[in-house]
């Protein structure tokens, strides 16, 4: 049930932007793309005959893939998943089918699989799921931008059959701003738009029904009760200003997030994620950009910061907007006052630097693979000890070619976790300096 259901109306309509409330929850509702949904047409027929086959759905942004594949979903009773194909780990996929097979045998219901940028499924992923698609365990649905024929991978396509979305027109896009006026879930008649100004948001919206949505609340924010033309034309001014995807202003704010975080100020990255979510960024690319920042700024000082950023991303994609929005708070507040470390990002560009300034340096004889006696009578793996033999499961030993011995690449902070870490590195480096000074001259070669 709705995580919502105690929180007032206000709440909703706080959490959730114009275009999220007013998604299409029936074919009624669903507006352009008649080609398909119109009466005889292919995807009217396959919902009428509750056999939907796999399929791709290739389409601008904004013109309802996500929606037709949820309105699918809902008249053929089908659960829905959903994934993105640029996250999705195998496992993800795996337990996904899982899930789907237990619901077709506890009560014969089917699972529709929506994956999102199926365009960048990769070959381990498509493995995992290719064989549950064709014995009908699921049912794929994939969206992309791409044309499909270039980008999404051959075994897949022939799978699928793919259907394609167009940007709605202009009187579409005017019909579906006026329904979000007028709806209670939408502006509730609240605001008076008048026609100059529907026209202009439609034509600003280039045939995606996201972005004219989320101009119309844009203006009627500005506008309060009464948009016409040039209180339009503002708010959308003022909001390019504030917000221009792909802009300055985008990365300026991006950044602001990023740097709040790391500056461990709660608040400030609250407010700059309020601003790119206001501003209808994709979460998703919010949540990955916390991924990151978890490894890069947190890192060992607090290793279950990964885990709070990726489970996060994960019930954001269980749970969709608005309730999505509690996990990203909730991650953001505590990669915020996590301790900090920039220890992982450090030893990497350190070791990187030395693989690449070094190139290929012979492995050492004791560390090496002796799979035949030829190799064991050359040295291979000779002297190699094996630390569980030793006291304390630890002998100290050289595991770096001779060219790079004794290099230290992690540099361990003391805060949190790591402080743990850093005690045990120290250790271990002052047990193999004690047995470099202790060892024969030429011991080694
Ligand atoms: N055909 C449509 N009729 C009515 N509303 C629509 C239609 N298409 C999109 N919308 C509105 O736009 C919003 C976004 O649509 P949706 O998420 O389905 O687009 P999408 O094609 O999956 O976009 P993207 O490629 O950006 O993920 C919906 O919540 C809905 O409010």
């Amino acid at each position: 049930m709705d995580l919502f259901d105690h929180a007032s109306q206000k709440e909703q309509a706080v959490l959730a932007p114009l275009a999220e409330r007013m998604r299409p929850t029936s074919l009624s509702e669903y507006l352009g793309q008649e080609h398909l949904t119109g009466e005889g047409r292919f995807l009217r027929r396959v919902l009428e005959s509750d056999q939907v086959p796999s399929l791709i759905l290739w389409g601008p942004p904004g013109t309802g893939k996500t929606t037709l594949a949820q309105l699918i979903a809902r008249s053929t009773g089908a659960a829905f998943e959903t994934m993105s194909a640029v996250l999705a780990g195998v496992k993800d996929i795996r337990e996904t089918v899982a899930r789907a097979q237990d619901r077709w045998k506890l009560n014969r219901q089917r699972t529709l699989l929506f994956i999102d940028e199926i365009h960048r499924f990769n070959k381990s992923q498509q493995d995992a799921l290719l064989p549950h698609v064709e014995k009908g365990t699921v049912t794929l649905i994939g969206a992309t931008t791409e044309n499909p024929s270039f980008e999404v991978n051959a075994a897949l396509l022939s799978r699928c059959r793919v259907i394609t979305l167009r940007g709605l027109e202009q009187e579409e896009l005017i019909a579906v701003m006026r329904h979000a006026v007028a709806d209670p879930r939408g502006l509730g008649g609240k605001v008076a738009v008048d026609d100059a100004a529907l026209e202009f948001i439609a034509d600003a919206a280039g045939g995606d029904a996201r972005k004219a949505l989320t101009a119309l609340e844009a203006a009627a924010a500005y506008g309060r009760t009464a948009v016409d033309r040039k209180v339009a034309e503002e708010a959308l001014q003022q909001k390019m200003l504030l917000y221009d995807k792909g802009g300055e202003e985008h990365y300026n704010v991006v950044s602001a997030f990023i740097k709040s975080m790391r500056g461990s100020d709660v608040d400030a990255a609250l407010y700059w994620m309020t601003r790119m979510l206001e501003a209808g960024e994709d979460p998703v690319f919010i949540f990955r950009r916390m991924v990151i920042f978890a490894s890069e700024d947190v890192g060992n000082a607090d290793p279950r910061a990964l885990g709070v950023a990726v489970d996060a991303l994960r019930a954001f994609q269980l749970m969709g907007l608005p309730e999505g929005t509690l996990p990203l708070t909730q991650a953001v507040t505590y990669l915020a006052l996590a301790p900090k470390s920039n220890a992982v990002i450090a030893a990497y560009a350190a070791v990187r630097e030395a693989v690449t300034k070094e190139g290929a340096l012979p492995v050492p004889m004791h560390l090496r693979n002796a799979p035949t006696k030829l190799m064991k009578s050359l040295g291979y793996g000779g002297g190699y000890k094996y630390p569980h033999n030793f006291e304390g499961n630890y002998v100290p030993e050289d595991y770096l070619p001779e060219a790079l011995r004794s290099r230290c690449f992690y540099t361990p902070t003391r805060n949190g976790f790591e402080a743990e870490l850093s005690e045990r590195y120290e250790a271990i480096q002052q047990q193999l300096a004690a047995r470099r000074t202790e060892r024969e001259p030429g011991e080694d070669g």
